[in-house]
């Protein structure tokens, strides 16, 4: 039997349409973009990865191209070393202080590893979670709903999307402003009606914590039985998050860096002194996101829920993070950022192959649902994507025509990497980011 080789391959930098999501970093804009690989073999089959946009991202994947032509499918952990060595140091910023991790090599890392299993899946008959850690766990993976408040666009003069979905509620909510508790409560109401969710996020870092308190508390009266998490990024002080989890102590199911590193210590150490002073289950997306941070986490019981984002832990690397907290009872989860529905299939293969009792996972997807880069998207339904064990490689067929669509929409807009201080400058004028200070707040 011959194994297939690598004939060709194609970085896409694509953006798609986003609503006027508010965090600590500011305001998304009216294009969220990623970087869409694709691997074609000497058979003719398509392996494809999704990975966040920016053209620093797209430049190292086209430089690992000298790697990756006339590889074997068989050879790809040896590419991906090449990789991490031709590239080794450039991220010496690490994630830096955004909500979005600003890191560039796991990106491409991630972008190209994941070609290779989704062909490796294909040419095997089976799902990519059958060749991750120690193999499929789950068919059904839980999702949670992720609520955003959102800004009112009408007041800037950037091409945001409005209308583009008048399916029911949630397809006519997700694009108008949402600034208020009440507003939020009907946000996760129509999510619920279309989704069906028994858990949801709320991000946070946007108004003053005692408003956010408002809201959660607000959500726990409207859904008592869901389970809530609230995720300022580490915008609030260690006093000040003490004081609000306090007053939602009963409300969350659990917290999401509530706080960070002030006053000279780090991230790690003020949450470690948080969980002590709380017991609250804590998450985080912010303080081990490679296994340097996870050492020293781990130590000092900072966090018990790490959130393992495939696209910057690698499918492989975030299956480890769920393999370890399965055996040091610690509870697993994933982070995301906006994304099209190939990421989608990448979230549900490695949650599939995550063991142990883990969280409902994070996806932006129902801001983007409707915007299809495939030709058999994931489907959220009942608050799960399901991951058939029939599938083969991530399950989700490649429509190169929308590819290069959203490819002309990148193009056409002169799109690159995230920054949401453009849109927040329309509602403060001069605004700048201040990790420390919520986005409303100047
Ligand atoms: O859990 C998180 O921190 C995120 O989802 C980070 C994202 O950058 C979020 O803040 C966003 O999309 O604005
Ligand atoms: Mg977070």
């Amino acid at each position: 039997m011959s194994i297939p080789k690598i004939e060709k391959m194609e970085v896409y930098p694509v953006a798609g349409y986003d609503s006027m999501l508010l965090n600590l970093s500011g305001a998304h804009g009216p294009f969220f973009t990623r970087n869409v690989t694709i691997m074609w073999t000497d058979e003719g089959k398509m392996g494809v990865s999704e990975v966040p946009g920016g053209p620093k991202i797209t430049k190292i994947i086209e430089e690992s191209k000298e790697f990756i032509i006339g590889s074997s499918i068989g050879e790809f952990k040896n590419v991906l070393k090449k990789i991490r060595e031709k590239f080794a140091g450039i991220d010496k910023g690490g994630r830096g202080n955004q909500t979005y991790d600003e890191r560039t090599l796991v990106h491409a890392v991630t972008a190209v590893e994941t070609c290779y299993l989704d062909l490796l899946g294909k040419h095997l008959h089976v799902p990519v979670a059958a060749l991750l850690g120690d193999g499929q766990q789950r068919e059904k993976v839980g999702v949670l709903g992720y609520l955003f408040y959102v800004g009112d666009s009408s007041k800037t003069d950037l091409p945001y999307i409005t209308n583009d979905d008048n399916s029911d509620d949630w397809g006519k909510t997700r694009r108008k402003p949402h600034m208020t508790p009440e507003s939020i409560v009907e946000e996760a109401q129509a999510a619920y009606e279309r989704y069906g969710f028994k858990t949801f996020k709320l991000k946070g870092g946007v108004f003053d914590g005692e408003e956010e308190v408002k809201a959660i508390k607000a959500l726990h009266e409207a859904f008592p039985d869901a389970r809530l998490d609230l995720d300022p990024n580490g915008g609030w002080s260690l006093k000040q998050a003490l004081h609000y989890a306090e007053e939602m102590k009963d409300d969350l199911f659990y917290i999401e860096d509530p706080c960070g590193a002030e006053d000279g210590f780090s991230g790690r150490e003020v949450l470690a002194e948080f969980s002590r002073i709380t017991h609250m289950p804590v998450a985080t997306n912010m303080v081990d996101t490679d296994w340097r941070q996870m050492n020293h986490a781990l130590q000092l019981n900072s966090i018990s829920i790490p959130l393992a984002d495939p696209h910057f832990w690698t499918m492989e690397g975030a299956t480890r993070v769920a393999q370890l907290c399965n055996e040091f009872n610690l509870n697993w989860g994933v982070h995301s950022n906006n994304h099209f529905d190939i990421s989608l299939a990448m979230v549900a293969n490695t949650a599939a192959a995550a063991p142990g009792k883990i969280y409902d996972v994070d996806t932006h997807w129902i801001w983007q649902d409707g915007q299809y880069l495939t030709k058999n998207p994931y489907k959220i339904e009942n608050g799960e994507l399901t991951v058939p064990k029939t599938n083969e490689g991530l399950g989700v067929e490649v429509d190169l025509d929308a590819v290069k669509k959203a490819n002309k929409l990148y193009i056409d807009n002169n799109c690159g990497a995230r920054d949401d201080a453009k849109g927040m400058q329309y509602y403060i004028p001069g605004w700048k980011f201040d990790p420390k200070r919520p986005a409303m707040v100047r």
